[in-house]
């Protein structure tokens, strides 16, 4: 394994290299994912070209981690603070067995004064033989319990969104086509689930999290940070947990992870 640190347009990050040549880069700020190189040598995530890596807006692209709040459902900022703050890189261990990364989050009483619990989030970035897995743990690390949304908002690049199905989401083996815009949350979707596009299958594999959110914004959502036509090279397909918000006592933790499994 190969693992090295690096600025991206002035943006911190580290770089994991498998084997077989596949990567994974995850910015600092916020533990996002901004790609993945599988081992065939194809970039299986979206990044906006025309969304800066460094300032003070979100990153539109990789894997945002949303934590504690999912869009507006609550008072926090949207999709929650843990995707605009600096996390920290770990020490890496060479000799585990598949090839990781991980960050951590340290949330103290205080940084945000409407969400007032402590706890650690850690978001561990594994490569595996035709795969990726990122898991998010969080930890109450306060006196009192709390409770949270979590999702790994995952921007899958397809080539073309008209020509991508979805199986999985919905009941008795129906396939959704996502050629047009959805903003949907399937509840209680166990998985796996299969991504068809012109890029190929993408096997998505989850856990700890109930939920699976499709969101294809189409032409007409006006985000400033895609390119002209950059709605057509993507679909986000996430893993979350947002209709059952999770609790957590205090000492407790809870993981969720997402896996993405390419070359079947
Ligand atoms: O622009 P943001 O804050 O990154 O959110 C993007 C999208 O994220 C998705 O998870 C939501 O379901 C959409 O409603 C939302 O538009």
């Amino acid at each position: 394994m190969n693992c090295q640190t690096l600025l991206i347009d002035d943006a911190p990050a580290v770089r994991l290299q498998g084997a077989a040549g596949d990567t994974v880069t995850v910015l600092l700020r916020g533990a996002q994912v901004i790609s993945w190189v599988d081992a065939s040598g194809v970039e299986r995530l979206y990044c906006s070209p025309a969304s800066p890596l460094k300032g003070p807006q979100a990153v539109r692209g990789g894997v945002p981690v949303i934590f504690p709040q999912f869009a507006a459902r609550g008072s926090l900022m949207r999709h929650g603070w843990a995707r605009m703050r600096g996390w920290t890189l770990q020490p890496w261990d060479t000799s585990a067995p598949e090839p990781s990364v991980s960050l951590q989050l340290h949330n103290a009483v205080g940084d945000d004064p409407q969400w007032p619990h402590a706890c650690v989030c850690t978001l561990t970035v594994s490569l595996l033989p035709n795969g990726l897995r990122m898991a998010l743990t969080v930890e109450n690390t306060g006196p009192a319990s709390f409770s949270f949304h979590a999702a790994l908002h995952t921007y899958l690049a397809v080539g073309d969104v008209a020509q991508t199905t979805l199986a999985g989401v919905l009941p008795e083996g129906a396939v959704l086509s996502l050629r047009e815009p959805i903003d949907q949350i399937f509840e209680a979707v166990t998985g796996p689930l299969q991504l068809h596009s012109p890029l190929g299958l993408l096997r998505l594999e989850h856990a700890g999290f109930g939920d699976v959110v499709v969101w294809n914004p189409g032409p007409d959502a006006g985000l400033a940070d895609l390119p002209p036509l950059g709605h057509t090279a993507f679909a986000c397909v996430e893993a979350a947990a947002v209709m059952q918000p999770v609790a957590l006592a205090p000492g407790a933790h809870w993981q969720g992870s997402q896996t993405l499994l390419s070359g079947l």
